[in-house]
């Protein structure tokens, strides 16, 4: 694929004896959605990790808009375009909420303007209101809204979400996936993790699935809610939209 963002090819990982990524292979073409799914343990959030370079490769190619980043550090592959947001909302909680984005926008930028980065991105995500509030005050929504807006603030072209919509009810979860729509419009390229497969199957253009470390399967929404061996390794039943 010409147009790829980023492509995956024959990625492995290994922790001592444990293979959790097996010659995994993907595109992703600029501006799409991408969901990855898989059960517990499956390697998701392992391969988001590899990507941006927080677990070494150990073996396999990961090309960001044509260059090979695969070996690179994490504020290297960062400053390159591709970043993540943390499993389950990871802020620092006794931190004001501008200083947990500012810790992004400090990649790229002096502290001066990283303040108005951060302050932009925070706005972007609907938290203008709240900036100097400490982080642990804030409600979940909001917490996964500052996750998306410590991400932006790095500069992405490709952003990994990691189960930002965890512990959000369904009115919450909605509100989330219209911003993470309106950011695909701005132009990112976003690769999500999630369980709630509504969330998953409304929001993705494509699926990667993967089992034991290895893709299983790929393809729209429709075509892996049928599949038969993702019903049987994830969904235990069709999905029902
Ligand atoms: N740092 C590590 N050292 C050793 N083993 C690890 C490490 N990180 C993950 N693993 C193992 O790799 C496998 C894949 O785990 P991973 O967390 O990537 O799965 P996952 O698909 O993200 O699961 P979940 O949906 O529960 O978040 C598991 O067997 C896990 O125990």
């Amino acid at each position: 694929m010409t147009d790829a963002v980023l492509a995956v090819a024959n990625l492995s990982k290994q922790f001592g004896g444990l293979q959790a990524l097996r010659d995994v292979s993907f595109t992703v073409a600029a501006g799409e959605i991408l969901g990855l799914i898989g059960p517990n343990g499956a390697g998701k959030t392992t391969l988001f990790n590899t990507l941006v370079g927080i677990h070494k490769v150990s073996a396999g190619s990961i090309r960001l808009e044509g260059r090979e980043i695969a070996g690179r550090k994490p504020h290297r592959i960062a400053a390159l375009g591709l970043t993540k947001t943390f499993q389950n909302v990871a802020l620092f909680m006794d931190m004001s909420v501008l200083d947990n984005v500012l810790v992004g926008a400090l990649l790229r930028q002096d502290l001066r303007s990283a303040r108005v980065t951060a302050a932009a991105c925070l706005d972007r995500v609907g938290l203008g209101a709240v900036l100097h509030k400490r982080a642990g005050d804030l409600s979940f929504p909001e917490r996964a809204r500052v996750e998306l807006a410590r991400a932006l603030a790095t500069g992405p072209r490709v952003i990994l979400l990691d189960e930002v919509m965890a512990a959000l009810n369904a009115v919450e979860m909605d509100a989330i996936m219209g911003l993470i729509r309106s950011l695909r419009a701005d132009g990112l390229t976003i690769i999500v993790v999630e369980h709630h497969m509504r969330a998953i199957m409304t929001l993705c253009d494509r699926i990667v699935v993967l089992n034991f470390g290895q893709k299983i399967a790929e393809g729209s929404p429709a075509a892996i809610a049928r599949d038969p061996q993702v019903v049987r390794a994830y969904l235990g039943r069709e999905y029902q939209a």
